[in-house]
């Protein structure tokens, strides 16, 4: 059995309890019980807070976990990263106030600069030659300029309105971040083949998302033009119908270029376009 821990609650909760579930793998939702087998495949699910899910990784407590790259990396604890999961995307970024002159990180010599990140905030630092005072808090980071704790401020940051909100300006960005799958670097044999499992179930999941899967009665004339405005996987594959000028287009399509390659393929006269969307793919 494969151990993950993954949190409790949070911005990371929702996204990693959709992904196993989504891979076919089920999770009893238990809110008070702290580990939970899954009914259908050798995992067992351990909720965490998430500062706490990179120790407990590296030190074998879990043989895996689901955790924000930034929390992963201010913990300095020793994993391995195996996969970037595609979702909780924000970035580690230095803020001021809106209305400072900011002249480059030489602005930072001297200042007092709040955040919940002070090993990544330290490195960055020192690694342009800039002394400053971390002040350490575990959250309202924003707030801290505004009521005159710091001059500025190092913290996640997504859209950018919780900066807005706060008359704070992004001035260096430090990180970028997003949930990743983190291991133990000793795991046994068995462990790595059911990881390599799931792994292979997720693989099939990301593939397909952004996908869908069109069908389209296309005229025989046409049908070489229509194939050339289809990405396909490899070629679509082309079906005969009963009536022997048309034939049946099966192809997937990017949501990103969908609306654009549905209009050109409609110009040149397929009809009864059908759009399915697509639950996993394999490569
Ligand atoms: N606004 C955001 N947009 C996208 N991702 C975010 C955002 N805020 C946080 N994250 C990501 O989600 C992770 C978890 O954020 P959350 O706010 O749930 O943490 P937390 O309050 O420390 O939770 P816990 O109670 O588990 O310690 C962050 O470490 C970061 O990777
Ligand atoms: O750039 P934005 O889109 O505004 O996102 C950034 C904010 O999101 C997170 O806080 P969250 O909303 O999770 O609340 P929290 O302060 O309770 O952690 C993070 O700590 C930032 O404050
Ligand atoms: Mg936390």
């Amino acid at each position: 059995m494969l151990r993950i821990a993954v949190q409790s609650k949070g911005r990371l909760f929702d996204d990693t309890m959709n992904l196993l579930s989504e891979a076919d793998i089920k999770i009893r939702a238990g809110k008070r019980t702290l580990l939970v087998e899954s009914s259908n495949f050798p995992l067992e699910v351990l909720y965490l807070r998430d500062d706490d899910i990179p120790q407990s990784v590296a030190t074998g407590v879990a043989d895996i976990g689901i955790v924000g790259e930034n929390e992963y990396a201010e913990r300095c604890e020793d994993a391995e990263v195996i996969c970037r999961l595609g979702f909780s995307k924000c970035r580690l970024s230095v803020a001021i106030p809106k209305e400072a002159g900011y002249n480059g990180t030489v602005w930072l010599n001297g200042k007092k600069i709040a955040t919940s990140y002070p090993n990544i905030l330290r490195g960055f630092l020192n690694r342009k030659g800039i002394t400053a005072d971390i002040h350490v808090i575990t959250g309202s980071v924003e707030i801290s300029p505004g009521i005159g704790l710091a001059d500025g401020i190092f913290d996640i940051v997504s859209s950018g309105s919780t900066l807005v909100s706060n008359n704070l300006k992004e001035v260096e960005t430090v990180m970028e971040s997003e949930a990743v799958i983190i291991a133990n670097r000793n795991l046994s044999e068995e462990k790595r083949h059911i990881l390599q499992d799931m792994l292979f179930r997720i693989e099939a999941v990301k593939n397909a998302e952004d996908k869908k899967y069109i069908r389209m009665n296309v005229p025989k004339s046409r049908l070489q033009d229509i194939i050339g405005v289809l990405p396909g996987l490899k070629s679509p594959t082309v079906i005969p119908l009963a009536d022997d000028g048309w034939c049946s287009v099966h192809t997937v399509l990017d949501q990103k270029r969908f609306w654009e390659i549905i209009g050109r393929l409609k110009e040149m006269g397929a009809q009864g376009i059908l759009v399915t969307p697509i639950e996993k793919m394999i490569l």
